[in-house]
């Protein structure tokens, strides 16, 4: 035995293995489950993911299967890192398998199409698990950097504050220091909101724009994010926190992240068809642009970017137009 605690990561895309380099590095056993067997023979022979994270050694307490039952058996803390959109059919199956005390984790940033669901509400209804089961952990991750163990903070989030603290402790590796939150709602938001300010600063970006529309898009994209989150019952100071501000910065930032990087060539003309078709990764804001819409509708809230970014996704609007119509909206107070 080695006095390690097992846990199970279900998703052996980046940011599934990445997060399974810090669960080994805070003294956790991990078994990656990868949807692709060829993958996970692949994971335990070359000590690597080539698919997502090329020339990245992974741990020895990280070992990869494709085998649902044997990931799960016996692990009392279960991390969940599929796409947003897939994670109800995915968690349906695995479901019969999560023990019944475990904790699950959401790594996932984007909210469900059709019923607008965030993704800790899709985990209480497919598997009737109650809030003290459920946490987030979200923030400024981009996986490749998180990989590479260069220092990140991030947020673990669970309406239970002392599953929260324990979580914590799970998670903190030499390169990685969670924080504790109770607020779910404000960090899955964040989470998911973030990827669509990210691909309306790639279109900006795309159209050769500089730093201040870059700015501009930014500080508007936080304060719709808080104005819808505040509607759904977050604290307003979570988004000011690594789960809003911390996250929105590192991805509207960085040409590692994928959202901004669909925005920019969106920015400079291309589909979004011409985009998914040239490449296999997740873009949550892509598809969560349009839930995140819908339920800005449905609460009231006024969202110009989702409204804008989802037109653009959809072929409705150029990125050109874009920027025209936000601009020439109807002028008003910052502070609304
Ligand atoms: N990458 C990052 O920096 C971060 C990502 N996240 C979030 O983590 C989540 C996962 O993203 P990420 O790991 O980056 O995604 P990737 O694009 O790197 O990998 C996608 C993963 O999803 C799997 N997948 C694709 N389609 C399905 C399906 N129908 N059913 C089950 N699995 C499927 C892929 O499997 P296969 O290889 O077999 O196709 C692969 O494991 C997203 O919500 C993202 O927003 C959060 C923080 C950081
Ligand atoms: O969530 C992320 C960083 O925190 C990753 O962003 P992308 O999905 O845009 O790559």
């Amino acid at each position: 035995m080695s006095g390690r605690e097992r846990v199970a990561v279900l998703g052996a895309g980046s940011w599934g293995t990445s997060f399974s380099i810090v669960l080994a590095d805070a003294g956790n056993d991990v078994t990656l489950w990868a949807r692709r067997e060829e993958l996970a023979a692949a994971v335990n022979a070359d000590r690597e993911n080539a698919d997502y994270l090329p020339g990245i050694a992974l741990p020895d307490a990280v070992s990869a299967t494709h085998d649902i039952e044997r990931a799960l058996d016996g692990v009392d803390l279960v991390v969940m890192a599929p796409p947003s959109q897939t994670l109800r059919e995915n968690l349906t199956a695995w479901a019969p398998h999560i023990e019944p005390h475990a904790v699950m984790v959401s790594l996932m940033k984007g909210v469900e199409l059709g019923t607008l669901n965030r993704m800790s509400e899709v985990i209480h209804q497919v598997t009737g698990a109650g809030p003290e089961r459920i946490a987030v952990v979200t923030g400024p991750n981009l996986s490749k950097e998180i990989a590479r163990r260069e220092p990140a903070a991030s947020v673990v989030a669970c309406a239970d504050e002392d599953v929260a603290r324990s979580l914590q402790a799970r998670v903190h590796s030499p390169s990685f220091r969670p924080y504790t939150s109770v607020d779910v709602v404000g960090c899955e938001v964040g989470g998911a909101y973030k990827n669509v300010v990210a691909l309306a600063v790639g279109m900006a970006v795309g159209l050769g724009f500089g730093d201040n529309t870059t700015a501009s898009l930014i500080t508007r994209g936080l304060a719709e994010t808080a104005r819808l989150a505040t509607a759904l019952g977050a604290n307003p100071l979570t988004l000011m926190g690594l789960a809003g501000l911390g996250d929105l910065v590192a991805t509207c930032s960085s040409p590692l992240s994928r959202n901004r990087s669909f925005g920019e060539r969106l920015g400079r003309g291309q589909t979004s068809e011409q985009i998914y078709a040239s490449t296999r990764q997740v873009a949550e804001g892509a598809k969560s642009c349009s839930s995140l819409r819908a339920l800005a509708e449905q609460s009231g809230c006024d969202a110009p970017l989702a409204t804008y970014v989802d037109d653009v996704v959809a072929g409705r609007m150029t990125a050109r137009e874009m920027m025209d119509a936000a601009l020439a909206r109807t002028p008003k107070p910052e502070l609304t």
